[in-house]
Parts: structure tokens; C-alpha cells; sequence
């Protein structure tokens, strides 16, 4: 039986930790909180991170880091992007050295610009064989209802990454694999942020048309990016690209869209951040992208108007006509 750590008891990580079980796979799931382990062993329930939702009988969790990792095949890592350098750092030492190792994460480190599999294995030393990254239309509160959905598991060793389908596969959960690391986890990052413009056109009260431009102009700019970054254009019409994008742009239970929302309705970005409580990855995620995309020479107007919105304060209104007032341009290049 497959043995696997999944670092970080937040939604997502809660969740991934409960669709292994239900996988078959043995689970131990390491959060800093002692209470919320305490909780999801004797309650089966993560009342803190995904209230009202029931867990599996298979997961251990613990607050000690060092024993969720210990003897483990896989370790799935699941914390918010600006941190888990500095969270994940002290143990190094404690993977084990033939374990795979999955970045379930969805933004891009600010200042180095880094995929986070790049962090997994900039800090713990890994060949990229070892790294792998699952990325796509994965709403937590859906998949911890069962609800089916399918995911991307990516890596370059696709006997690995088919190892991490396996480990995961279930009657509501289909794992497709990809080798194109670079493609899936930009996607994954990318529409984080689309999806905050998303939402801020849905704070201003725009309708279907308005999401639909959005959507399909934000998936235009993740793949120029991507292809410019060496991506499989393929990747991006797929469940880790056009998949998310959906997901997440249409989704209330969307982190990155519900900010995006606060926006539009007039909150500060502080406000916005608070009121949608958890991971909103797309607020520091828009800066690295808008400053990989300069590297790049690629344009990214989208991305540019979210980053001006959150991080400058510039009128939503003003920016949305800079927006529909650039020169036109054919839409097949
Ligand atoms: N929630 C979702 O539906 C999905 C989330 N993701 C991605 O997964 C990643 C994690 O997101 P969520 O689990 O949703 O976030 P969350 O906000 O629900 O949980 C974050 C977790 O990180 C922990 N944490 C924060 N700072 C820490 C520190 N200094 N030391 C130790 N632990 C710390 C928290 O205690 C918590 O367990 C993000 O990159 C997100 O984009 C990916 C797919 C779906
Ligand atoms: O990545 C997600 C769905 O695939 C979750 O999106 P949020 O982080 O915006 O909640």
C-alpha cells in the first residue's frame, strides 16, 4: 500500500488528504495546529480550515511534521505559496529519499518569480524525476462532498506522477497525467488571478458576457506566458487550464473570485483580504506573473489591471476603460 504525508491541514490540503484515503492510500496529514489535529482524529472533522465537512477514517493527523514524513512513498505539499519556503526549509532532512514529492500549490514565490515545485525542490534538493505538481478544477468543498472532478498530476517521470494517479484515483476523483510541469502549474497560478478580475466584474454587477471575455482573454494571456516559458500549448486548453479557469472564475466558493468581488464593490484590498478569509493566492501571485511576463515580453493586460487595482489603488472604472480602449488587434495571431 502506498504511503503518503500531506503537508499543510488547510482546505486543500484536508481535502487532497481525504481523497487519498478514500483512495486506499494510507494518509498521515502534518498541520502547525495541534487542535485541528486533535479535532480531525477524534471528530473527523476540520471545523477550522473546512467547516461542516466529514473526513475519512483513514487520515492520521498529527502537529509533528517529522512523523508524518516518516517512512512515507509521497509527500504532498499543500501551504500558501509566500510561505512554504520558510515553513518547509527545517525539514529537509526528514523526506525520505525516494519519496515523490507533489506541489499542490497555485502561485508563484514573489521576488524569485519560482514555480513553487521549483521551491520543493530548490529546498529540499530534489531531482525533478522526483517532483511532481497536480493542478486543476479542484474547489476543496466540492471534492470533500465527493463530487466528481478530475485533476492533472504532472511530472517529467511518468512512472512517478502515474504512481501519484494511482495513489489518488477514486470513484469521484479521475487523475489524468501530463509531462508538461512548466504549462500545468503556470495555469494553476495564472487563473488565480484572472479570477480575481473575474470577480471584481462581478463585484461592478457586469454579467455573463463581461466573465465570458475575461475568461477567455485571461486563458489567451496565460498562454502566451506559458508558451513564451516553454509550455505545451495543448496544456492550457485542458483541466489544468480552460478546467480551472472555469472552476474558479464561476465559483462563489472561489477564495481569489470572492476578493475579487470585495474589490469591485468598493472594499480596500486589507478589507477584501480579510473578508474572504483563507488563500488567496492571485493578490501576491499577480506581481510575480506581471514581472515574468516583462522578462518574457509578453503582454498580459489583464494581469497588469489586477495588479493595478490591488497593489496601486488605480479606479476600477478608469482602468477598465484603458482596458477597452487599447488599440485593437486581430484575435488570431
Ligand atoms: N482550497 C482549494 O480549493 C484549493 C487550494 N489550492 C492551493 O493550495 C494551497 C493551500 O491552500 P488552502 O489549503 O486552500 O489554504 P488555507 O488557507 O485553507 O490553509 C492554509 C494552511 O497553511 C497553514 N499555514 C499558514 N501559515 C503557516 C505557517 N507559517 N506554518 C505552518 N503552516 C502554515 C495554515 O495553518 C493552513 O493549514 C494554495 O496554494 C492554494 O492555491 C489548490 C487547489 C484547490
Ligand atoms: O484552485 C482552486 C480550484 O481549482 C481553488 O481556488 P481558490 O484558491 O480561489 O479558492
Amino acid at each position: 500500500m502506498t504511503r503518503a504525508a500531506v503537508l499543510g491541514a488547510g482546505a486543500w490540503g484536508t481535502t487532497f488528504a481525504a481523497v487519498l484515503a478514500d483512495a486506499g492510500t494510507e494518509v498521515a496529514l502534518w498541520g502547525r495546529d495541534e487542535d485541528v489535529a486533535a479535532q480531525i482524529n477524534a471528530e473527523r472533522r476540520n471545523e477550522r480550515f473546512l467547516p461542516g465537512m466529514d473526513l475519512p477514517e483513514g487520515i492520521h493527523a498529527t502537529a509533528d511534521a517529522r512523523e508524518a514524513l516518516s517512512g512515507v512513498d509521497v509527500v504532498a505539499v499543500a501551504l500558501p505559496a509566500q510561505k512554504v519556503r520558510g515553513i518547509i526549509g527545517p525539514l529537509a532532512d526528514a523526506v525520505p529519499d525516494g519519496a515523490v514529492v507533489a506541489s499542490l500549490m497555485k502561485g508563484i514565490e514573489v521576488g524569485t518569480h519560482a514555480r513553487m515545485s521549483d521551491v520543493l525542490r530548490d529546498v529540499w534538493e530534489l531531482s525533478a524525476e522526483r517532483t511532481l505538481v497536480v493542478s486543476g478544477p479542484n474547489l476543496a468543498r466540492e471534492i470533500a462532498v465527493k463530487q466528481p472532478t478530475a485533476t492533472v498530476v504532472a511530472g517529467t517521470d511518468s512512472s512517478a506522477a502515474e504512481m501519484l494517479a494511482a495513489a489518488t484515483a477514486s470513484s469521484y476523483f479521475r487523475p489524468y497525467t501530463n509531462p508538461d510541469v512548466v504549462g500545468v502549474e503556470l495555469c494553476g497560478a495564472f487563473k488565480n488571478v484572472i479570477a480575481v478580475g473575474v470577480g471584481v466584474t462581478d463585484g461592478l454587477g457586469f454579467g455573463h458576457n463581461t466573465t465570458a471575455t475575461v475568461i477567455t482573454r485571461g486563458l489567451a494571456e496565460i498562454t502566451r506566458l506559458g508558451v513564451a516559458l516553454g509550455a505545451h500549448p495543448d496544456t492550457f486548453s485542458g483541466l489544468a487550464g480552460m478546467g480551472d479557469l472555469i472552476a474558479t472564475c464561476a465559483s462563489p466558493l472561489s477564495r481569489n473570485h470572492t476578493l475579487g468581488a470585495h474589490i469591485g464593490r468598493g472594499l480596500s484590498l486589507e478589507e477584501a483580504i480579510e473578508r474572504t478569509g483563507g488563500t488567496a493566492e492571485g493578490v501576491q501571485t499577480s506581481l510575480s506573473i506581471q514581472e515574468l511576463a516583462r522578462e518574457h515580453d509578453v503582454d498580459v493586460p489583464i494581469c497588469d489591471a489586477v495588479v493595478a487595482m490591488l497593489h496601486r489603488g488605480e479606479p476600477i472604472k478608469e482602468l477598465l476603460t484603458q482596458l477597452l480602449s487599447r488599440p485593437r488587434k486581430a484575435e488570431l495571431t
